[in-house]
C-alpha cells in the first residue's frame, strides 16, 4: 500500500480530557500542563473551549487559560465554541482557530446544544462573517456521525446535508467525531468513502473515542481512506457529558506509538507526551485509558535486560 508518510495530531486534552472531570483543576496547573505539551512537538493544541460556563464548570476559566499560557509561534491554540457569543469570547482571549461544535442528529444537538443540528448551523452565519473579520480559522465538526447513542446510525443523506451546508458557509475543514465509539473499521470506510466521494473538496479530520477498544483500528481505517488529521488526548482522558455512556478520546501516546510503528511520522516526542500522560493517570486513574502508558513502547522491549540476558 501507498501510504502517507506524515500525519498530523491535534492534543484536545485540555478541552476534551478535561471537560468532564469530577476534580476542578486550577487555572494555574491547566496552564502548566499545556506548557508542558507546547514542547511536544504538536502543530496544534485544543487548549479549552467557550461554551456556557453552566453547561461546563471545568472550562469557565478559558480566558484566564489563554492569557497564561507561554505561547509559541509554531503552535496554533485552537478553542471549540458553539455559538457568536464563544467566538466574540475566544477573539478577545486571542485563540488562532476555532472548531465549531456541531451535532449529526438533532437528539444529541438538542441534549448538547439546546437546539436541533439545522438552527445550530444557521446560527454559524453570523459566526462565520465575524471570524473572517478578525482573520480566525474556522474548522467544523460533526458529533455522533458514526452512531448516535440516541437514534443509532446515522443516514448518509442526513450527513451528506451537514457537509453541504458546511459548504455554503464557506467551511471546508470537517473533524467526523466518534463522540462515544459506535464506529468500527468497515463504517469508517464505508462513511469516509461516501462523503469523500460527494465532496471531494472537503478536507476530513477524525475525533475518535476508544469507549469499546476501537479507536486505533478506526484511525487506521480512516488514514487509508486518506484521512491524515487526527485528535487524541494525553492519558487517553475526554468525554462528552451531554452524550450518555461516552468516555475517554483514544489516547495521544497510542495513537503517536501506533503511527510511527508502522514508518508514519508525527513530529511529536512521544517520551514527552509519555511522562505528562504519566501524571495525568496518577492523579486521574479511574479516568485514564493508555495502552503505551501501560505497557511501555514496543521500543522498550529491545533493552529489557531479561531479553538481553537470554540472548547471552
Ligand atoms: C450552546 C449553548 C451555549 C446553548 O445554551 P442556551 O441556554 O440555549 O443559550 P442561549 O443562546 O439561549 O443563551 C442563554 C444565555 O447564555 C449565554 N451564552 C450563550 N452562549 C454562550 C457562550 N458560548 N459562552 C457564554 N455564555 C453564553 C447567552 O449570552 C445568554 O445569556 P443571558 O442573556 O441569559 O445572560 C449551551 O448549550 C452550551 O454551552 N453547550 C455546550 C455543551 C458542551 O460544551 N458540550 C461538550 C463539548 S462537545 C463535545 O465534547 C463533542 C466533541 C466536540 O468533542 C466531538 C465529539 O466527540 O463528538
Amino acid at each position: 500500500m501507498n501510504i502517507p508518510k506524515e500525519i498530523i495530531i491535534t492534543e484536545v486534552c485540555p478541552r476534551d480530557g478535561f471537560q468532564s472531570l469530577p476534580e476542578i483543576i486550577s487555572t494555574e496547573d491547566k496552564i502548566e500542563i499545556i506548557n508542558q505539551l507546547m514542547n511536544c512537538g504538536y502543530s496544534q493544541i485544543e487548549v479549552t473551549s467557550f461554551v456556557h460556563p453552566k453547561a461546563i464548570p471545568q472550562l469557565k476559566d478559558a480566558s484566564e487559560v489563554l492569557n497564561g499560557i507561554n505561547r509559541r509561534k509554531d503552535v496554533k491554540l485552537r478553542a471549540l465554541v458553539p455559538n457568536l457569543k464563544g467566538l466574540e469570547r475566544a477573539i478577545e482571549a486571542g485563540v488562532d482557530k476555532v472548531k465549531l461544535m456541531l451535532s449529526a442528529t438533532d437528539s444529541h444537538s438538542l441534549s448538547n446544544a439546546n437546539r436541533k443540528t439545522f438552527d445550530a448551523m444557521k446560527e454559524f452565519e453570523p459566526l462565520v462573517t465575524r471570524a473572517q473579520h478578525s482573520s480566525i480559522i474556522v474548522s467544523g465538526s460533526i458529533s455522533v456521525i458514526f452512531g448516535c447513542p440516541y437514534e443509532g446510525d446515522v443516514p448518509i443523506e442526513r450527513i451528506s446535508e451537514i457537509c453541504k451546508r458546511y459548504i455554503d458557509l464557506g467551511i471546508y475543514d470537517i473533524s467526523l467525531a466518534d463522540t462515544t465509539g459506535m464506529a468500527n473499521p468497515v463504517k469508517v470506510k464505508r462513511i469516509v468513502g461516501q462523503i469523500r466521494d460527494l465532496y471531494p473538496e472537503l478536507k476530513f479530520s477524525m475525533h475518535l473515542h476508544n469507549t469499546r477498544g476501537m479507536a486505533f483500528a478506526n484511525a487506521v481505517a480512516g488514514f487509508e481512506e486518506g484521512i491524515t488529521d487526527f485528535d487524541s488526548s494525553v492519558a487517553g482522558l475526554g468525554g462528552c457529558p451531554y452524550a450518555p455512556n461516552a468516555s475517554g478520546n483514544i489516547a495521544s501516546e497510542d495513537i503517536i506509538h501506533g503511527f510511527e510503528e508502522m514508518g508514519v511520522q508525527t513530529g511529536i516526542d512521544l517520551d514527552k507526551v509519555i511522562l505528562i500522560g504519566k501524571a495525568l493517570q496518577e492523579r486521574f486513574p479511574v479516568y485514564s485509558n493508555s495502552f503505551i502508558l501501560k505497557a511501555g513502547k514496543c521500543s522498550d522491549l529491545h533493552l529489557a535486560p531479561k531479553c538481553q540476558e537470554k540472548i547471552g
